[in-house]
């Protein structure tokens, strides 16, 4: 039967399971930062050994038992972590058990790494971050598109990870409700004219549009679904990714925009002068996938594979797309319900200028996807920071 978890629930759980020797002391704390689901993380005392167990709530966290939610996704990001395991061992944490029923995973602590997020803020620059992320998103990428894998098996695939609930926030809270005057959006009253033209900007979510469709629609590769910098943990040396509660298959420039996007807001809560670590990291992260996809593109059973162009227009599409999604998650993680610490953490006249920097750069990100190179992001940063520009 499925209940949730207390602290001391997460123990005795610990304990049934066998996760730790017989004369393990074990403590237990409720760890959980994230808007949807539960993290306890259980010591044994004696020895320092932990682990994670995290479970799923029948409702979103962030808003209460109002708004239920399939307590499937615990499933589903047991078996893309498991998935990715097998792609990408080095970036995702262990999973040592996963429960259907009580809809919990669990996995390896770690808790010695830092959320990217939060050292971004802190001014940590995470020196190798954009190798890794660019790694992990080229091979997983890779080998679940119908070029890395056999195209019966990703059919399959495809059904295992279809997630509608899931893609249904993503779809109203990503790609909707922020362009319109939604009752789910949340921003302060000093931006209500900005956020207005926003939504009477007929160009903007004719824009949008296309890309909602894209997200709809395209079944490329299985993505992440929610990489923001909340969902990775990283240190100078390593990154780990968690979080795939959101996977499925969809269109492969998604989790590269959702990563680029928090990448740009952290930027825009810095000072100018102190931007250039995240501009640099966004053109490598690119630099590194594109490398590692065309060079992955070698293993393709696919006869289109070898025809001159293909891959280049693969890799085009990714772009567009990467940029395109990046600007609807800069516009949402600021007016839309789930914002980011980043810009929120700000005092207030900062804010509201990097927040409106923010809404001009996420439009332009969207109309302009179509004629932007990779280095061409930190320029629309420079030329949309007055309006007018
Ligand atoms: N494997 C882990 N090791 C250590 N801490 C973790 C681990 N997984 C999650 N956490 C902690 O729990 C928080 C919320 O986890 P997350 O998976 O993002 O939850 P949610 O799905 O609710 O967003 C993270 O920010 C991190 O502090
Ligand atoms: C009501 S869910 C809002 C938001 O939360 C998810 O993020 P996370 O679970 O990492 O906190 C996801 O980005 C959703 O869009």
């Amino acid at each position: 039967m499925y209940e949730p978890l207390t602290e001391q629930k997460a123990i005795a759980l610990a304990v049934r399971l066998g996760l730790f020797g017989e004369d393990a002391l074990l403590s237990s704390e409720e760890i959980g930062d994230g808007n949807l689901n539960l993290v306890f993380r259980i010591v044994n005392e004696r020895t320092n050994d932990s682990i994670i167990i995290k479970q799923a709530l029948p409702y979103a966290k962030v808003v209460g038992e109002s708004w239920p939610l399939t307590l499937k996704r615990a499933t589903i990001e047991s078996q893309a972590l498991r998935t990715f395991a097998s792609y990408v061992p080095h970036y995702v944490p262990k999973v040592y058990y996963s429960d259907e029923t009580l809809a919990i995973t669990v996995m390896e602590d770690l808790s010695h790494l830092h959320i990217a997020r939060r050292g971004l803020i802190e001014g940590k620059t995470f020196p190798r971050l954009s190798e890794h992320i660019g790694e992990f998103v080229a091979k997983t990428a890779f080998y679940t598109s119908d070029f890395g894998m056999n195209q019966q098996q990703k059919k399959k695939l495809v059904q295992q990870f279809t997630n509608p609930e899931l893609c249904k926030i993503t779809e109203d809270l990503v790609f909707t409700d922020p362009f319109f005057d939604h009752d789910t959006n949340n921003f302060e009253t000093e931006l209500r004219a900005d956020v207005e033209q926003l939504w009477q900007d007929d160009v903007l979510q004719r824009e949008t549009a296309k890309l909602k469709r894209l997200f709809l629609t395209k079944a490329d590769v299985l993505l992440h679904g929610d990489l923001h910098t909340g969902s990775i943990f990283a240190s100078d040396e390593e990154t780990k990714v968690i979080d795939p509660e959101f996977a499925f298959y969809g269109p492969i420039g998604f989790d590269l925009g959702q990563f680029f996007a928090n990448l740009l807001l952290n930027a825009l809560s810095r000072h100018e002068r102190d931007r250039e670590p995240l501009f640099a990291h966004i053109e490598n992260t690119w630099d590194v996938f594109t490398r590692t996809f065309a060079e992955l593109w070698r293993e393709s059973n696919e006869p289109y594979a070898r025809t001159s162009g293909v891959l280049d227009d693969i890799i085009g599409d990714a772009l567009v797309e990467a940029i395109g999604f990046a600007g609807c998650e800069v516009i949402r993680r600021t007016i839309g319900l789930a914002h980011v610490a980043d810009l929120d953490e700000l005092p207030l006249e900062r804010r509201l200028h990097a927040k409106r920097h923010a809404l001009r750069l996420g439009r332009e990100l969207i109309v302009q996807r179509n004629k932007l190179a990779i280095d061409d992001v930190k320029k629309l940063v420079q030329q949309t920071v007055h309006v007018n520009s």
